[in-house]
């Protein structure tokens, strides 16, 4: 066997790969070099298949390590002849990917846990997605899925919570039900504390015998609340780690609450997983139209030179919720709407939308651009921000409660269910140009949609035919991220007829009459990508501490000075500050006009 080790120390990227504790190999991370490693490895021991694609995506270059391109390998070069005496190759605590040299997928296995398994998300999201991907033949041929919690349950009971909540999509095969049958019975429940090495022992354990001596690969679903997280993957990674293959951990949102605390679960997380191995995940990175953005941008010769200052006047990303807290009262109020939605999905979307053009698609190559990018942002001002929290409304015979009438939240609560924020890109491409925010959470409508207000065409010869509405006279780009995905472009025309009116149209690329085949939901996405290795959609810790830093003065300022929120009623479009702050920068919010 070769064994290929990683290391997170550096953000720079290679491959260390050793034989019987030989040096074999070490080079720089690109889809062509990864020809290169191989091809040593090849010439080495013969027909080397690297049959395991996430592989190349979990490799990390040892810090101080020194790159040695193929052609000056003669020989096996002994570790301790690397630079310095560093020691080269990761100790095995760390991540590493076996290859086998068989190449045979039949020999190896992904073995899925869902720790929280009888929780909300598990239930409504993961097992769901799990499945998705099962009937669309995405999962590899030998898996297996365990539902791990303190709930006491049966493989039995286990198999009918999931069985509620999964569906077929809407192009319907024949055998819907067939598959969901099938997927069931791999489907298998562990009962355990968080905190008990002894427990995931037991599941290792359970693990191996369906296992079965296979080449095994373990992905562990956080699916818990965040206090018990260390715990979990303290438990996970010692006890129940897979012994040849990778080990990946997905952490579920929130990642702290301010840069200090989401350092500090970084630094408690790193104790037992390399960052290779930590996979968070943010939702809103696996929506289609989110992953489309790049392709909207780099892909097409129109948009990429309006990019900048220079054409856009303006940037909306616009969330909005027509249900209140519902049931998650007791976590929203810690958290509150800027850390449960701004700081992370809508910064996300803002980061992927203003980053410069990356080197590759590579994962790494995105997440540095995302990074500069947010570096390059002025963190938010309490000028810059107004906050909101719904209140008790009646329609008709129907009375909507309070954001406060929730009973687990405290009678007092100050905590913001409504934002809106101007942020500023301090770079040569954005400077001066507002992007502005705007989440709450029990409004007129549920929504999440990116807007870019083009700037006015100048010495326009129809300028008297839309009078002084610059709003109606310029061009608008939406991309509508939920519901009814959509890619629409505002543009001017005339209006049939022999006179001379102007109208405002759209171009409208609409998902669900352009495409018949159903949107799969973004935890299909994220799972299947944590599966193969693929980072790209998956938030790296330098990203999150750059996030953090941006909101996090803010969030102090706000609760030190015990802002008190505008109330608006529950179903209505929000509390009307945002309209001010809006038009402090000369802008109008476009989902109103
Ligand atoms: N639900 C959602 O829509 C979303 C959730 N998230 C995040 O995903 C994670 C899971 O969410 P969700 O499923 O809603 O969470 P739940 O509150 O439903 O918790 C999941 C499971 O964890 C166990 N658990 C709950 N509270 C405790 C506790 N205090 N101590 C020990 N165990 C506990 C329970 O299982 P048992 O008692 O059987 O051990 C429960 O079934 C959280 O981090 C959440 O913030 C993120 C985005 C959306
Ligand atoms: O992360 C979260 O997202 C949901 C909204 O997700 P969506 O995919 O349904 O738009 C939000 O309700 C929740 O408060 C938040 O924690």
């Amino acid at each position: 066997m070769v064994t290929l080790y990683s290391s997170p120390s550096t953000h720079s990227y290679g491959a260390v790969a050793s034989y019987s504790n030989s040096f074999i190999g070490l080079y720089n991370y690109h889809h062509n070099k990864q020809i290169a490693v191989s091809s040593i490895l090849s010439r080495k021991f013969g027909s080397l298949q690297i049959n395991q694609k996430p592989f190349w995506n979990a490799v990390r270059m040892q810090d101080g390590a020194v790159a040695i391109p193929p052609s000056k390998i003669e020989n096996e070069t002994p570790l301790k002849k690397l630079k310095n005496g560093s020691s080269p190759v990761a100790p095995p605590k760390e991540q590493k990917d076996t290859i086998d040299f068989d190449g045979n997928k039949a020999k190896s296995t992904v073995s899925i846990t869902v720790v929280g398994a009888s929780g909300d998300l598990a239930k409504k999201k993961i097992f769901p997605a799990l499945f998705a991907l099962y009937y669309e033949d995405c999962l590899p041929e030998h898996f297996t899925i365990f539902g791990y919690a303190r709930s006491k349950m049966t493989d039995v009971e286990l198999r009918n919570m999931v069985s509620k909540t999964l569906t077929c999509r809407i192009d319907k095969r024949e055998n819907c039900g067939e598959k969901m049958e099938q997927f069931l019975e791999r489907c298998f429940y562990h009962s355990g504390q968080y905190d008990s090495q002894d427990n995931f022992a037991e599941l290792d354990k359970k693990l191996k015998e369906h296992e079965a001596g296979r080449f095994s690969n373990r992905l562990f679903y956080l699916s818990i609340p965040p206090n018990i997280f260390i715990n979990a993957v303290r438990c996970a990674s010692l006890s129940a780690s897979s012994a040849h293959g990778w080990t990946r951990v997905i952490v579920e949102k929130p990642f702290g609450r301010d840069s200090e605390s989401s350092a500090a679960l970084t630094r408690s997380l790193k104790q037992y997983l390399n960052e290779d191995q930590i996979f968070r995940i943010d939702h809103y990175l696996g929506k289609e139209l989110v992953e489309n953005l790049s392709v909207l941008r780099f892909s097409n010769l129109i948009f990429e030179p309006l990019w900048s200052r220079q054409y856009i006047r303006n940037v909306q990303f616009i969330f909005s919720e027509d249900f209140g807290t519902e049931g998650r009262g007791g976590y929203f109020d810690h958290y509150g709407i800027i850390r449960d939605i701004m700081q992370n999905h809508l910064l996300q979307i803002l980061a992927l939308f203003a980053m410069e053009t990356p080197v590759s698609l590579d994962a790494e190559d995105i997440r540095n651009e995302k990074v500069k990018v947010l570096r390059s942002m002025r963190p938010l001002q309490l000028d810059d921000v107004i906050i909101g929290q719904y209140k008790c409304h009646t329609k008709g015979d129907v009375t909507y409660p309070g954001y406060t009438d929730d009973k687990t939240v405290p009678k007092d609560s100050l905590t913001p269910t409504f934002a809106a924020a101007a942020l500023f890109i301090d770079n040569a491409r954005w400077d001066g140009v507002p992007f502005l925010m705007k989440a709450g959470k029990a409004l007129h409508t549920r929504s999440a949609e990116i807007r870019v207000q083009f700037r006015h065409v100048p010495g326009n010869l129809y300028n008297k035919n839309f009078g002084s509405d610059l709003d109606q006279a310029t061009n608008e780009l939406v991309i509508r991220v939920q519901p009814n995905e959509a890619i629409y472009l505002k543009i001017n025309n005339k209006v049939p007829g022999l006179g001379m009116r102007l109208d405002c149209s759209n171009l409208n690329l609409l998902y669900s009459a352009r495409y018949s085949k159903e949107i799969p939901d973004a935890y299909e996405r994220l799972l299947l990508d944590a599966i193969e290795g693929e980072r790209r959609l998956f938030i790296r810790s330098d990203e999150l501490d750059a996030a953090w830093s941006l909101f996090t003065p803010v969030l102090n300022e706000l609760e030190d000075k015990k802002i008190v929120p505008e109330y608006y009623p529950y179903g209505s479009r929000g509390p009307i500050g945002a309209h001010y702050l809006a038009a402090r920068y000369k802008v109008r919010w476009g989902d109103l006009v």
